[in-house]
């Protein structure tokens, strides 16, 4: 299990708390994840709080008869383009802190305005308004869903306002404006709590999605992991027999097609045996892994295929070659191994591992199956073992002049 797992399980076990921020790694992976949505979800919902706040010129109308250009201004000239501003850089993208620290100024912005509102009336009916100061809260808190601590901070402020104006602002009766303070209270109580609680849901629902999300990579990781160990030959790390042969069952198909041009190389260290008598078993390993890179780095390895066929002996699958660029392409695999100038005091070769190979290709018209090729490239590799090894032997049926040309080192 990683880190984050183990995190992400921690953290989800710590959800009944009042806790509402993650670990730095969870929080950044977190805001990266609902960011997006988070910023047009509050974009609509500043839209909609606006036209509410602009709707409400018809209560100033009512209450406030006295100060309707004020209120106009204010609603209109003032608070929609900042509240079109705030909705224009949601959609244009800002950090998670300058989003909230936005929805929070707005909010902010709408209760100082409304206040200033009630101050400049001299209306008997004004101080009503003081009931409809907690729905700016609710705005904050519920509708935009304000982070908790930015929630928490812009009702504290809210209040601090509300206790001016009723301190400021007597109304006709003696209690209503105690009254209406209690009711903003409770508002912002409620709110505040239905806030914390909807963050903390939020968070634990994309926990458990995270939770899931990563066991199901952890799981196609392991896969991919067990997929690439059951095709690779431990040893030498290029690819074993059976992915060999269903990677050719799936590049030729089963069919036998006279059109389909590729050619087969197979390789068999000289004298292996005596390698191994002299140099030990864990050196021969070590040999045949050299020889394998060798073999890899001649090849070109996006198309052509590259596997042990057991023991000392390699098979390449060279895609779209001729019998004779096959024959190069050995040739070229034949040469690298030499140069690597590995000691082999058993060889009769100049005293360094060699290898022989046998080359066959398909695509001459005669329709022959992948069996028959590999059989004939073996025939061909018996051919240069019996003709002095170190050598690169072409299939002799397939170019007949070729057997005067085989490549010897
Ligand atoms: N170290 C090591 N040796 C291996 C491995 N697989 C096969 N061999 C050895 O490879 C040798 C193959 O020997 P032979 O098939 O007799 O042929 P050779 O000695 O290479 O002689 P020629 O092929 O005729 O040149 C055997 O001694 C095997 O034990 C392996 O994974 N590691």
């Amino acid at each position: 299990m990683n880190d984050l797992m183990v995190q992400v399980d921690r953290q989800i076990q710590q959800e009944g708390g009042l806790g509402v921020h993650f670990p730095a790694e969870i929080e950044a992976r977190f805001e990266h994840d609902i960011h997006v949505a988070h910023s047009h979800k509050l974009a609509c919902m500043s839209a909609v709080a606006i036209s509410i706040y602009v709707l409400f010129l018809l209560n100033d109308w009512r209450f406030r008869p006295d100060h309707m250009l004020e209120a106009i201004v204010i609603r209109v000239g003032v608070m929609t383009p900042i509240a079109l501003i705030c909705i224009y850089m949601l959609k244009r993208g800002v950090s998670p802190v300058l989003r909230e620290m936005l929805m929070t100024a707005l909010v902010c912005f709408a209760m100082i305005f409304t206040a200033l509102l009630i101050q400049l009336s001299v209306s008997p009916h004004s101080f009503l308004d003081l009931f409809a100061l907690g729905l700016i809260v609710l705005v904050g808190n519920v509708l935009f869903q304000l982070r908790f601590w930015y929630a928490l901070c812009s009702s504290a402020f809210h209040f601090g306002v509300m206790l001016y104006l009723v301190n400021a602002h007597p109304s006709p009766y003696a209690s209503a404006g105690f009254m209406a303070l209690m009711v903003f209270l409770s508002i912002t109580l409620f709110s505040i709590i239905s806030n914390l609680r909807s963050e903390k849901a939020e968070r634990l629902s994309y926990l458990l999605l995270l939770r899931e999300q990563l066991r199901v990579e952890e799981f196609t990781e392991k896969n991919e992991e067990f997929r690439r160990l059951a095709s690779i030959d431990p040893l030498t790390e290029v690819y074993n027999r059976r992915h060999f042969d269903s990677l050719v069952s799936s590049l030729l198909g089963k069919q036998v097609d006279s059109r389909l041009q590729y050619g087969v190389a197979m390789i068999d260290v000289d004298h292996f045996k005596s390698y191994n008598d002299h140099y030990g078993h864990v050196k021969g390993g070590l040999c045949l892994k050299r020889i394998a890179t060798a073999i890899f780095e001649s090849v070109h390895p996006d198309v052509d295929i590259v596997a042990r066929f057991g023991g000392e002996e390699f098979v390449v699958l060279l895609p779209s070659s001729s019998s004779q660029q096959a024959l190069a392409r050995a040739e070229e695999i034949r040469r690298h191994v030499r140069d690597l100038a590995l000691p082999h005091a058993g060889s009769s070769r100049h005293g360094i591992v060699t290898i022989s190979i046998g080359v066959s290709a398909a695509g001459t018209g005669q329709g022959c199956s992948f069996e028959t090729i590999l059989k004939q490239a073996d025939e061909a590799l018996y051919r240069a073992k019996a003709s002095g090894r170190d050598r690169c032997e072409l299939f002799a049926q397939q170019d007949p002049q070729a057997l005067g040309r085989a490549f010897a080192g």
